[in-house]
């Protein structure tokens, strides 16, 4: 299915729907609105899946990685070979999105969709392959406006095939060395911040680094002038396959009717791509947390998201999502768990205050 097809099958939420789930979360035993947040995924989750009393729902977190030929000018801290070798540590269970994962009993799909190395046939890694590696973007677009879009309809037709499995919650992660020079550049002309206001320093790198991927980034843009009211052109141009593949997923999640947890400033600079294409989308998105990356929170602010959690976290991969998931889990726990006043014989409030 294409991205167009993808697009007429975004449903507007259900905001009867809404009420409803509101009403049931006041017949709980607790002061009405008292579990503050968790009663608003709650009511949304409802609203957003069309199912009144939910299941506790199955959870997958999508990590997609893909290298960028940015590198060359020294953005990262890290080499590019880190992106292949996070793959294998991925595949093995023993990163910290594993870990986060079976903490919150959601399960980890690992997506190459542009890594610079060959992977030989391995057991759960998911090949989807559309380049290996963006080209420099320096000096030329990232890659073509094909490939953005088949990358993009590679992660909707995963959402597509999770809605098929049964999966009722999807989380987003990415790996890339390099990702955050991406991120920043199509974070500055979505939210038209300068460049410096959304760049930061990513895997950890110095001041010296620091300035130099600010005006990388600025000499790129003035180079390509991408056209932030074409979320395609902004993709090709300074965009990863990673976030491509992202994209594409909370397009397919969202035609899926299922509710998106995002995860850090790469999973943001993503979903302004995918609000780009897909307007309709935006509905179904849920911020994990706010990065400690610079341009997350401007990114936030343009998506309309109020984070769940400030935890100083900068991994990405999918950390935060798994713990946004673990809160999405807990919210409908006491949606479909809590005793209501009539149940328990507890006497609601009074009219006396
Ligand atoms: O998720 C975030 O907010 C985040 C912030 C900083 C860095 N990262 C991770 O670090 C890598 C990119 O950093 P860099 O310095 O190579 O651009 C990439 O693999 C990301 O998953 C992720
Ligand atoms: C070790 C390492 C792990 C990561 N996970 C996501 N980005 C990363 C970058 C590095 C360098």
């Amino acid at each position: 299915m294409t991205i167009d097809d993808l697009l007429s099958l975004i449903q507007p939420p259900d905001h009867g729907l809404l009420e409803q789930a509101q009403r049931r979360l006041d017949r709980l035993t607790k002061p009405p609105g008292s579990l503050g947040r968790l009663e608003e995924l709650a009511a949304c989750y409802v609203m957003l899946t069309g199912k009144l009393m939910p299941n506790i729902p199955r959870a997958a977190v999508y990590t997609f990685a893909a290298d960028h030929g940015i590198v060359q000018e020294g953005v990262s801290a890290y080499p590019i070979e880190v992106t292949a070798q996070m793959v294998l540590n991925f595949l093995r269970g023993g990163a910290g999105v594993n870990v986060l994962a079976r903490h919150a009993d959601a399960e980890v799909r690992v997506v190459d969709i542009g890594v610079a190395v060959e992977f030989p046939a391995l057991p759960h890694l998911i090949r989807r392959k559309i380049a290996p590696g963006t080209k420099n973007f320096l000096h030329e677009p990232a890659m073509t406006r094909e490939q953005a879009i088949r990358a993009l309809e590679a992660g909707a037709t995963l959402a597509q095939e999770a809605a098929r499995e049964g999966i009722g919650l999807l989380g987003t992660g990415d790996m890339g060395i390099g990702n955050t020079t991406a991120s920043a550049a199509i974070a500055a002309l979505m939210t038209s911040e300068p460049v410096e206001a959304v760049t930061g320093r990513g895997t950890g790198i110095d001041d010296r680094r620091l300035s130099d991927k600010i005006r990388v980034i600025e000499a790129a843009l003035a180079f390509h002038r991408p056209n932030p009211d074409d979320a395609l052109d902004v993709l090709a141009k300074v965009g990863g396959f990673e976030i491509a593949g992202i994209a594409g997923l909370i397009v397919g999640g969202a035609a899926a009717r299922i509710p998106v947890v995002l995860d850090g400033f790469i999973s943001g600079a993503a979903a302004l791509i995918a609000v780009g294409v897909a307007p309709a989308c935006r509905d179904y998105l849920i911020a994990s947390h706010r990065s400690v990356e610079c341009g997350h929170g401007a990114v936030l602010k343009r998506l309309g998201l109020a984070p769940l959690l400030d935890l100083y976290l900068r991994l990405g991969e999918g950390t935060g999502a798994c713990l946004g998931i673990g809160l999405v889990q807990a919210a409908l726990k006491i949606y479909s768990q809590m005793a209501t006043f009539d149940e328990a014989g507890v006497s609601e409030r009074g009219t006396q205050c």
